[in-house]
């Protein structure tokens, strides 16, 4: 008892004492009027009684909690994400999903979290059939609510390659394997169980927030991601934030930098697949024409293969995200990333050299589906094939089908726009951004190791898209190292996280949501007041 009244003191005076030291004088230094200072001190008066506002109590946050689980706790946190990836969840594509473990996923939630999905705190909503929405209850309504976002529904995967049965789930060597341990299962599992193990410890938040899981994010999120996004709309919600998928604590993507690096991405490439179409008319192989609809189409794809989409690197976040780890470079890495003024021509070609690393500087383009031919002795009448684009967040769909039409140059060649959707906006990420400032916050204080933070741009899509229209504060983060190897395991083989990757992420957002309720918007200029 008395050494939690130290503590909650201790925690009453680091909390004043940075507005006490910088009283009577502004942000640079100089001295504010008397007015201004008579305010302020008022003003401060005014919160530290309490008469009308929350008690100390609230105000700084003593009732936290520590993020120390039981050994049996620990085992529990691991057993579940196992049970989850057993679960095939698998969209196939926009028409065909395994909708009975769809169905599973949701019985298997309210099972493992039983404290969630029981408590007053908390109301669920099951949204376009298999989505989840939950609305958690904070204390204080005048605190913005946020968002933790994230998928259950996984892409196949066939048993070849597989070290284990990708939906076994099993543990190994300190790891557990399967589809949907890193993308996105494990975001799903990891808040719900910190929520569970919150509320075990009887935490109730002071800040709203919502938990939105969706079910067809691999197919499009028109199902579930855009449905919550209407219903939220329809009842007027405006979102502080929110956290969705998209970008890790990065190990060895960049070459000459060994030590990890948390990347926060405040940009979504956009997308446009487009399919190219020739149509010619039939015959006898055996006098065949000059050319061919397979010839003419091989010819338009190859060369937009051969011609990139331009380099991009002076415009969007990625200088930004460079300059701030030019110090984690040694030389001569350093100097050039920190001196882009200079080196920008040099540093856009380097980032090209590496097929991640050119995902961030330019629109890409991949030729993804082809096809032709229906008889080896009939000249085909009809060529078709698919390109997928992710389009630079300083690009527009619109650039990128006239660039396409210049490189094609061939009016035989028909070009059908399949999906498109814009790049999102740039998120902020300076002082006053809340998101990603509680995110830079909870990242240095659960992972020491990561010496720094940086924002950055998704070079994938997310459900997120979908909830621009909520708030301009979208951030992509998942609290998981990652190195190439792990990056190529996400829609390919031998996916997999480890134990303690999984514990930490369970951590991170139990800090995380502790954190939203204490979070301090960064105080004004005295001479603002
Ligand atoms: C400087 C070092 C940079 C390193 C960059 C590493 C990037 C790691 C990115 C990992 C992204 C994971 C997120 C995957 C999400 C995903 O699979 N999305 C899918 C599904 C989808 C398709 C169309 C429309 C919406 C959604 C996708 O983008 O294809
Ligand atoms: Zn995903
Ligand atoms: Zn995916």
């Amino acid at each position: 008892m008395i050494g939690q009244r130290r503590v909650r003191l201790w925690t009453f005076r680091s909390k004043l004492w940075p507005d006490w030291r910088g009283l009577g004088r502004d942000m640079a230094g100089r001295c504010v009027s008397g007015r201004a200072l008579i305010a302020a001190l008022l003003i401060l008066l005014a919160t530290v009684s309490g008469s009308t506002g929350p008690s100390s109590r609230e105000i700084w946050g003593a009732s936290r909690i520590p993020s120390q689980f039981s050994e049996e706790e620990r085992v529990a946190i691991k057993e579940a994400l196992k049970g989850a990836i057993q679960i095939p969840t698998v969209s196939f594509s926009h028409e065909e999903s395994n909708t009975t473990a769809l169905a599973e996923f949701g019985e298997y939630m309210r099972k493992v979290f039983p404290t969630v999905f029981h408590s007053s705190l908390i109301r669920h909503e099951v949204v376009g059939t298999y989505s989840h929405l939950l609305t958690v209850q904070g204390s204080d309504p005048s605190l913005q609510p946020y968002m933790l976002m994230a998928h259950f529904d996984v892409v196949p995967a066939p048993e070849e390659g597989w070290d284990v049965p990708p939906f076994s789930g099993l543990e190994r060597d300190g790891f557990i394997h399967g589809r949907g341990t890193l993308d996105n299962k494990n975001s799903v599992m990891a808040i719900l169980q910190a929520l569970e193990l919150l509320l075990i410890r009887n935490y109730s938040p002071r800040r709203s927030f919502f938990i939105a899981l969706g079910h067809d994010e691999e197919v499009s999120g028109i199902k579930g991601a855009q449905k919550i996004s209407a219903l939220l709309q329809a009842r007027g919600v405006r979102l502080a934030f929110l956290v969705d998928e998209g970008s890790f604590i990065m190990e060895d993507f960049l070459p000459n930098l060994k030590k990890p690096f948390a990347m926060i991405s405040v940009a979504e490439k956009g997308a446009l697949d487009l399919m190219l179409q020739v149509n010619m008319t039939p015959g006898h192989s055996s006098a065949p024409p000059k050319e061919t609809s397979i010839g003419i189409l091989s010819a338009a794809v190859s060369r937009l293969e051969q011609t990139p989409m331009p380099n991009m690197f002076g415009s969007g976040p990625l200088k930004q995200t460079l300059k701030l780890l030019s110090r984690e470079f040694s030389f001569p890495t350093n100097i050039l990333f920190g001196n882009l003024w200079l080196f920008q021509p040099i540093v856009s070609r380097l980032m090209e050299r590496n097929h991640i690393t050119n995902a961030l500087v330019r629109t890409t383009t991949a030729l993804t589906i082809f096809n032709a031919g229906v008889k080896v002795n009939v000249i085909p009448p009809l060529a078709q094939a698919t390109i997928n684009f992710r389009i630079h967040p300083s690009q527009t769909v619109r650039e990128v089908l006239e660039l396409v039409k210049n490189i094609v140059a061939d009016d035989r060649v028909q070009l059908h726009v399949l999906r498109s959707f814009e790049p999102l906006p740039v998120s902020p990420s300076d002082a006053t951004a809340i998101g990603y400032q509680l995110l830079q916050q909870t990242i240095q204080s659960v992972f020491p190791e990561v010496n720094i933070v940086v924002p950055g741009i998704c070079i994938a899509n997310t459900d997120s898209r979908h909830y621009a229209n909520l708030t301009n504060g979208i951030y992509l983060f998942n609290p998981v190292f990652l190195q190439p190897q792990g990056f190529s395991s996400i829609h390919g083989i031998n996916e997999k996280i480890s134990v303690r990757n999984y514990e930490n992420q369970v951590k991170f957002i139990f800090e995380l949501i502790q954190n939203a309720d204490t979070y301090k918007e960064p105080v004004p200029h005295l001479h603002e007041l």
